[in-house]
């Protein structure tokens, strides 16, 4: 469990990234941020790991502040994956996702194991294990980046826009692929986006936040839909709203409104016959 407890922050130049946050993020499931360019989301995502410390609040993993941490240890302890992957470059995919157990200190036998465990989780070719990152696409340098955070079994996983480099296609795979995963880890997943599609599709609980790093709504995705909680959230919906595709399916009180993911959003009852 990851709490925000009143958490804020200023960076030096005067710019508040974020105002007043306060949040509390369930064990095993995903949260997802989304909201504008620089709204705060990767600062608070951060805040997690000790990239960044707050100007006010705290933050709690599992009910220890992370302040009183390490942050060495603790970035060990989080996977984290970015856009871009942020592989080594001059180390091979086995080495690269080996590197994090190897660092906390496991055996270069057990190391491998799981290194090897976690891309074939991922679904990656196993001809290249043994290239550079740079001779993978985008793509499957985000699945080595997932496997590598997945590497040390961490209990929480920070996703800052991890598919936004790559093309739809390859993008919806990944997504799909980041839902079967977390059906079987149950990792408790914090993942920032702009894209609120993807947070649709992904999260179990989506944050909206608004410039200046407020929270305009925290809520399921079929509250987000079906009662945004003002025209900030209405307005973020309403973007990409055209291609929600909603569609009907019959059910047993009327028809059933989907929305492109199949997922529910309301019931439309059934005119009374006429006799
Ligand atoms: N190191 C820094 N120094 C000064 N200002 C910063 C720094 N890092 C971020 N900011 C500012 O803080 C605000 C929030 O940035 P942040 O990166 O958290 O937003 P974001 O929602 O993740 O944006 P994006 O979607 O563009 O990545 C922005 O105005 C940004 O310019």
């Amino acid at each position: 469990m990851i709490e925000f407890q009143h958490v804020g922050k200023d960076y030096p130049d005067g710019t508040r990234a974020v105002g007043d946050v306060s949040l509390s993020l369930e064990a095993g499931s995903c949260t997802v941020l989304v909201g504008s360019s620089g709204s705060g989301k990767t600062t608070l995502l951060r805040m997690v790991n000790r990239m960044v410390e707050p100007s006010r609040g705290r933050v709690l993993v599992d009910g220890r502040a992370v302040r009183e941490a390490n942050p060495v240890q603790l970035r060990r302890e989080i996977g984290y994956v970015m856009q871009g992957s942020g592989l080594l470059p001059h180390r091979t995919v086995l080495a690269n996702v080996e590197t994090v157990p190897l660092l906390r200190g496991e055996s270069k036998q057990e190391s491998r194991r799981r290194a090897l465990l976690q891309l074939e989780r991922v679904g990656l070719d196993p001809l290249s294990y043994s290239r550079y990152p740079g001779q993978l696409s985008g793509g499957q340098q985000q699945r080595v980046g997932v496997a590598r955070a997945l590497a040390s079994d961490p209990d929480v996983l920070l996703m800052d826009e991890p598919f936004g480099a790559v093309d739809p296609l390859v993008r919806a795979e990944l997504q799909a692929q980041l839902r079967a995963l977390q059906d079987e880890l149950k990792k408790t997943i914090l993942f920032v986006t702009h894209d609120m599609d993807e947070a649709l599709l992904l999260a179990d609980r989506i944050v909206v936040l608004r410039p200046g790093g407020e929270i305009a709504q925290d809520a399921t995705p079929e509250e987000i839909v079906s009662a945004p909680a003002d025209d900030f959230v209405r307005g973020f919906l309403g973007l990409d709203s055209a291609q929600r595709a909603l569609h009907l399916q019959p059910g047993a009180a009327g028809d059933v409104v989907l929305d492109r993911f199949g997922r529910p959003l309301g019931v439309v009852p059934r005119a009374p016959q006429e006799s």
